[in-house]
C-alpha cells in the first residue's frame, strides 16, 4: 500500500501541491486525475524520489525506499532508447539491476512477458520502426519485467491515436488484471479514469480530493459499455469543471 501523508511540493519557490493526502490500495488503480499544469507529473516525480517534497510517501508504513521496493514509470512518450532494439529496451531495467546481466529465469520472463504481450515479432527491431501502439506494448513489457511494487503511468493513451487507443486500453485492463501491481494512472481524461480507476484522485488548485470510482464494481472492460456510463461522467465532469481551473 502507498501512502501520501501531507505531502506539498514546491518548485522554484512556487508551491505546486500542497497537503496531499492519498492510500493507494495494493493491486488496484488509482486515477490521478487534473489538467495540464495543475502537478500530476509533479506528484509522480516526488513518488519516483526524483524531486524534494514535505510530508511522507510511505510503502506499508514505512518510508519508500526505492533500494527495496521498485517503481516502474512508463512515461508519456514511453521512454524507449532509440539506439537499442525492442529486446534490449525491454530487458534494459533487470540488466541494469543485475551487473548487466540477465540470468536464465530472467531471459525467460522476459521471453514470456514479450509473447504475452504480443511482442515476439517485433523484438528485433528498433523503436523508430514501431507504430505508437507496438511502442507503448514495449514500455509495459519492459515495465512488468521489473516485476514492480508500484506503476506509474503517465497519460498512457496521449501518444496514440483514437483507432489504437481503444486496442490499446483493452490490452492495457487485461495487462492490469494479470499483473495486479499496485498502479497510479495519471491522466486528463475523466473517462480514462472512470474506466481505469478503482478510485480517482482529482487535483485541482494546488491539492486534491479522492472520490470511489461509483463504477468499480463493474468490470473495467465493461465500464464504457455500462448504461450508467455516460451520466456518471457527465455528472463527475460538472462536479471537476469548477476545481480544475489553474491560478
Ligand atoms: N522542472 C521544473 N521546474 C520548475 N517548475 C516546474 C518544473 N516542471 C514543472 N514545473 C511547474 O510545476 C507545475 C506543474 O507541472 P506538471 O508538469 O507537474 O503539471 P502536469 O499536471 O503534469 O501537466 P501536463 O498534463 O501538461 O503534463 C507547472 O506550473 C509547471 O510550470
Amino acid at each position: 500500500m502507498l501512502t501520501l501523508n501531507n505531502l506539498s511540493i514546491k518548485r522554484n519557490n512556487k508551491l505546486i501541491l500542497k497537503n496531499i493526502n492519498l492510500t493507494i490500495p495494493n493491486a488496484a488503480t488509482t486515477a490521478i486525475i487534473g489538467p495540464s499544469g495543475i502537478g500530476k507529473t509533479t506528484l509522480i516525480s516526488a513518488i519516483c524520489q526524483l524531486i524534494s517534497y514535505s510530508g511522507d510517501i510511505l510503502w506499508d508504513g514505512h518510508k519508500l525506499n526505492l533500494k527495496k521496493q521498485t517503481i516502474a514509470w512508463v512515461p508519456q512518450d514511453f521512454g524507449l532508447l532509440p539506439w537499442f532494439d525492442v529486446h534490449k529496451n525491454i530487458s534494459l531495467g533487470i540488466k541494469i539491476r543485475n551487473n548487466d546481466k540477465l540470468n536464465a529465469n530472467q531471459a525467460e520472463l522476459v521471453e514470456q512477458i514479450e509473447n504475452k504481450l504480443g511482442i515476439s515479432d517485433i523484438k528485433h527491431k528498433f523503436p523508430n520502426e514501431l507504430s505508437g501502439g507496438q511502442k507503448q506494448r514495449v514500455a509495459l513489457a519492459k515495465a512488468f519485467c521489473l516485476k514492480p511494487e508500484i506503476l506509474l503511468l503517465d497519460e498512457p493513451f496521449s501518444a496514440l491515436d483514437t483507432v489504437v487507443k481503444q486496442t490499446a486500453e483493452n490490452l492495457l485492463l487485461e495487462q492490469l488484471a494479470t499483473f495486479q501491481i499496485t498502479t497510479l494512472m495519471i491522466t486528463h481524461s475523466l473517462e480514462e479514469a472512470l474506466i481505469f480507476g478503482d478510485q480517482l484522485f482529482v487535483l485541482s488548485n494546488k491539492t486534491g480530493q479522492l472520490r470511489e470510482n461509483p463504477l468499480k464494481s463493474v468490470n473495467p472492460k465493461d465500464r464504457r459499455d455500462n448504461p450508467e456510463f455516460s451520466k456518471i461522467l457527465a455528472d463527475i465532469q460538472k462536479e471537476v469543471i469548477d476545481l480544475w481551473r489553474v491560478e
